[in-house]
């Protein structure tokens, strides 16, 4: 039997696990996690203690992970039990085991026979979440197979994604301002890049996917769309950057699709090995089920089958859905490595590889993961594939190093500013202190009403702590990060989307990428350690010409080294800038020199040299990616 047959325990499928408002009326984080544990009792106060600590001893420490972690009274006594929909209880004390195991210690407590778990926050995601770190994925995913016999199985199996034609071109309506986005300058570079197009029509898209543009109410093309589509199918190289929430996704699927359209590739599950003819990656696993969930849509009806695999679920399973039948095969970077390894896929006919977030693929996290990956056996070298990489922002330093997976010649695509953040979020910064965040976020929540808002935080557990600490305050809220289990979090997106908890806690997994309908709202409770990372989390609103606000809690101690970066990214997107943000990044400016937090993005194609070289001098030092591995955050 093959090992990833063993997978075979008992599945638990998705459900309301999470039981916010749905399950006992008083909300769901409050009844939850009051369960036991007294966490009503006295534990508020253990909470406002941890959270009062300075930093780098409670809440916002780094570096404090493993046995000084965890053990605040809010941790130690933050322990529940909730019943998914198959009656199967779940248990876990997050703080107890995290504190003691630091990363990767114990598994979920689920083994194949019982569904029962026990020390299981953190522990199983301590290995298989693939913790942003310097170290490899690949490492992890060894280490990965060492656990999975030593262990109990992963044994989630998220729902079938929907098969009615109007959940699947559900569509995302454009706003007012998406006939502005054809005023923003657009910079191509790179010798002879083809013409862009105007229209869908001049795409030369096949009936099959002109039906899906149009049943996903696609009227015309974005910007990117009309600039990137044309490139990929003359068939060059491609990196490009441009504004969050301008459709990226469908500027690099639609002429993947139309080759293979034009190819006659067509899915067959009479293969062992399945090679498929693209490879989409992504840094999370939400949002690499999203851009699945984009292809299967695109290629509704056609013969290409797309398929996703990701951690946190059921490897049996993924195997039995690539072995279905895998022409585009779109996965975070463990899962596919792991995939890979387990020859269940080869890559001789991979003719696309696209990384999406580019930027933080390449970054120094996930660098040795695209490493291992172009150079798995198999793979076509880069002048026998067309490799394509997108994201809104694109230091200069990452551009450089994702020319080494370019052929020479291709083409830089700039829709607006690189790394500028989008003109339709309307951006306030609030001056304020670290004990003052919470009254304010219930300030601000009590206008929002019932409007979708994504509350950014920079640790797991501070994600916990506001989340129980909003329920408490009765305002319907649920949260994603990394140590929450998969099913967790998609439960959460899930309640999310729909609007039943109109409020989402976030940590920095769900800041890139992610399109969520009617977000109007996004709130930097934490503002993030780069400002790449601020653009990608305000862009969560103010997508497809959509108007959306972000606020952010400006707490001078931890956050001046970002002032600068904050008052260009402002101004570059017509922003009132506060006076008293000049003052402190004027001032910050000139008296420090290095700024690992604040460095500014190229404003071009590196190959151009240009402006980057001014911000480089005020700014040498380490990226932001670069610095990024000190953030409590998990990527895939
Ligand atoms: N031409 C179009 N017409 C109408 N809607 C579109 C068009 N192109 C994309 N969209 C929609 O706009 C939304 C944003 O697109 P997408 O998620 O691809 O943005 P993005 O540029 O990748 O954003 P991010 O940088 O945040 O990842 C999606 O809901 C998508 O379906």
């Amino acid at each position: 039997m093959e090992d990833w047959e063993e997978d075979k325990s008992p599945v638990v499928s998705c459900s309301s696990t999470f039981g916010l408002n749905s399950s006992g009326g008083s909300g769901g984080f409050k009844s939850r996690f009051s369960e036991s544990a007294g966490h009503q009792n006295g534990n508020n106060e253990d909470e406002g203690s941890s959270w009062r600590k300075p930093a780098g001893e409670g809440f916002r420490g780094r570096g404090g992970r493993g046995a000084s972690r965890g053990r605040g009274g809010f941790r130690n006594a933050f322990s529940s039990e909730a019943e998914d929909g198959n009656g199967n209880r779940e248990g876990y004390k997050g703080g107890e085991g995290r504190g003691r195991r630091g990363r990767g210690g114990f598994r979920d407590g689920t083994d194949g026979d019982s569904d029962r778990k026990g020390f299981g926050r953190g522990g199983f995601r301590g290995r298989d979440e693939e913790v942003f770190s310097k170290v490899s994925t690949a490492d992890k995913v060894d280490k990965e197979n060492i656990n999975e016999n030593a262990g109990p199985k992963v044994v989630y199996v998220p729902p079938p994604p929907p098969e009615d034609e109007n959940s699947i071109f559900s569509q995302f309506a454009t706003g007012i301002n998406f006939n502005k986005y054809d005023d923003i300058s657009v910079d191509v570079s790179g010798s002879n890049p083809p013409k862009a197009i105007l229209t869908f029509e001049e795409a030369g898209l096949c009936e099959s996917l002109n039906k899906n543009v149009a049943k996903s109410g696609y009227v015309k093309p974005t910007p990117v769309q009309k600039h990137g589509i044309p490139i990929v199918s003359a068939g060059r190289d491609l990196m490009a950057c441009a504004q969050t929430g301008s459709g990226k996704t469908a500027a690099f699927l639609l002429p993947i699709l139309q080759q293979l359209m034009t190819d006659g590739v067509a899915a067959s599950k009479f293969s062992e090995v399945q090679e498929p003819e693209a490879i989409i990656v992504a840094p999370t696993r939400e949002l690499i089920n999203q851009i699945y969930m984009e292809a299967r849509k695109f290629a509704y009806g056609t013969c290409v089958r797309p398929v996703v695999v990701y951690g946190g679920i059921n490897t049996g399973h993924t195997i039995r859905e690539v072995l279905k039948g895998c022409n585009v095969l779109c996965g975070t970077p463990g899962r596919l490595l792991d995939i890979i390894g387990r020859g269940k896929v080869g890559l001789n006919k991979v003719r696309y590889l696209v990384l999406d977030e580019a930027d933080r693929m390449l970054d120094m996290g996930f660098e040795p993961d695209m490493r291992k990956l172009v150079g798995s056996p198999g793979m076509p070298s880069k002048e026998d594939r067309q490799t394509l990489m997108f994201s809104a922002t694109f230091p200069e330093d990452i551009q450089r190093l994702a020319a080494e997976f370019l052929k020479v010649d291709y083409i830089f695509l700039a829709v607006g500013v690189v790394g500028g953040a989008c003109s339709d979020v309307e951006q306030s910064i609030i001056q304020v202190t670290q004990f003052s965040k919470r009254e304010q976020l219930l300030d601000l929540l009590k206008t929002t009403g019932n409007e979708r808002t994504m509350v950014f935080v920079e640790t797991k557990r501070s994600a916990d702590f506001i989340a129980t600490f909003l329920c408490q305050e009765n305002v319907a809220t649920t949260s994603i990060h990394g140590d929450r289990e998969q099913r967790e979090r998609e439960k959460a997106l899930l309640d999310f989307r729909t609007g039943q908890c109109p409020v989402l806690v976030a940590t920095s997994v769900a800041a890139r990428g992610l399109d969520i309908e009617h977000v109007q709202h996004v709130v930097n409770f934490d503002l993030p350690s780069s400002i790449d990372e601020y653009v990608h989390r305000i862009g969560r609103t103010g997508r497809c010409g959509n108007i959306g606000r972000a606020m952010s809690f400006f707490d001078p101690e931890p956050d001046t080294p970002l002032a600068r970066s904050l008052v260009k990214v402002l101004s570059g997107a017509q922003q009132e800038v506060p006076k008293w943000l000049e003052e402190i990044a004027f001032s910050a400016h000139g008296t420090t020199g290095f700024n690992p937090r604040g460095k500014v993005f190229a404003s071009t194609d590196s190959r151009k040299g240009g402006s980057f070289k001014t911000d480089r001098q005020e700014t040498s030092g380490p990226s932001p990616a670069a610095a990024a591995p000190e953030d409590d955050d998990e990527w895939e």
